[in-house]
């Protein structure tokens, strides 16, 4: 049954993991950020946002995770119970060893062992009693990716999580996260700045633009993807496009 929280109507999932939402509005003062968003992400579906700097994307992320009680809208928000979020850092609690790190929050008894089995996914077996303070920038990303994947979440929202590692350690991390996402198949929502990193992970890429989803692209290029396939071009020129830069090599930085 529905639940009326005064502000939007928060609904159970319907049809196994997913996120729905129809006419999210998001105002800071008489700034309005999002303007009556609707979206929806069905289990399995690995969908990435894009949008010029300010447009709203953590503003919505925040928004689906139901972190943001401020939201309004004459619609709906459908997610489901399990939902993990990852972040630009890692947000490992420094005084926690890297198991505990990991299994934080998790209630299930056998949590020792899937934050174990976890840690061996993302390459860091037999680090569980690593302090945060010992492990590299990305093997701090991928702890968090562990801590996420612990919680076996039917949705993973990912905002901006390999915006501050080198461009090598970058290219691993697509690999590990789209293999665990085709492991697990959650829901995924992932924010970056990078349209080809959007474009090499999810299925599906949207660009938020004036408060809504204006661009909903399917991204049919087949896997593994390169930069260098027509498909993959096309796709990169149409969403530039829709970013506003007609001119890659002119462009301003914003
Ligand atoms: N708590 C807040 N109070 C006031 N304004 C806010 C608040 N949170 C976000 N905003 C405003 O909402 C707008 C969208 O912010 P948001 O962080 O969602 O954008 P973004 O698309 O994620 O940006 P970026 O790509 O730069 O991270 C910005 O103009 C920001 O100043």
């Amino acid at each position: 049954m529905a639940t009326d929280t005064g502000r939007l109507t928060l609904d159970p999932p319907r049809t196994g993991p997913a996120v729905e939402v129809s006419g999210l509005t998001r105002r800071f003062g008489d700034h309005t950020v999002l303007d009556g968003v609707d979206l929806t992400i069905t289990g399995g579906e690995f969908a990435a946002l894009l949008g010029r700097s300010g447009s709203g994307k953590s503003t919505l992320l925040r928004a689906l995770a139901g972190l943001d009680h401020g939201v309004a809208g004459a619609g709906t928000l459908t997610k489901p119970d399990r939902i993990s979020m990852v972040f630009q850092d890692s947000r490992l609690l420094p005084w926690q060893r890297l198991l505990a790190n990991v299994t934080f929050g998790l209630r299930a008894r056998d949590r020792r062992r899937r934050g174990s089995d976890a840690l061996r996914e993302v390459g860091l077996g037999g680090r569980e009693d690593a302090w945060p303070h010992e492990l590299s920038g990305g093997e701090q990303q991928r702890a968090s990716l562990a801590r996420s994947l612990a919680g076996e979440p039917e949705l993973l929202l990912a905002d901006e999580p390999f915006g501050a590692l080198d461009a090598l350690t970058r290219i691993r991390m697509h690999a590990l996260l789209r293999r665990l996402c085709e492991r697990h198949r959650p829901a995924v929502l992932l924010v970056t700045h990078d349209v080809d990193e959007a474009i090499t992970l999810a299925d599906r890429v949207l660009v938020l633009h004036d408060g809504a989803i204006r661009t909903d692209l399917t991204a049919d290029v087949p896997r593994p993807r390169r930069v260098t396939d027509p498909e993959f071009a096309r796709i990169r020129t149409a969403l530039l496009t829709d970013l506003g830069i007609t001119d890659p090599e002119g462009a301003q930085a914003e």
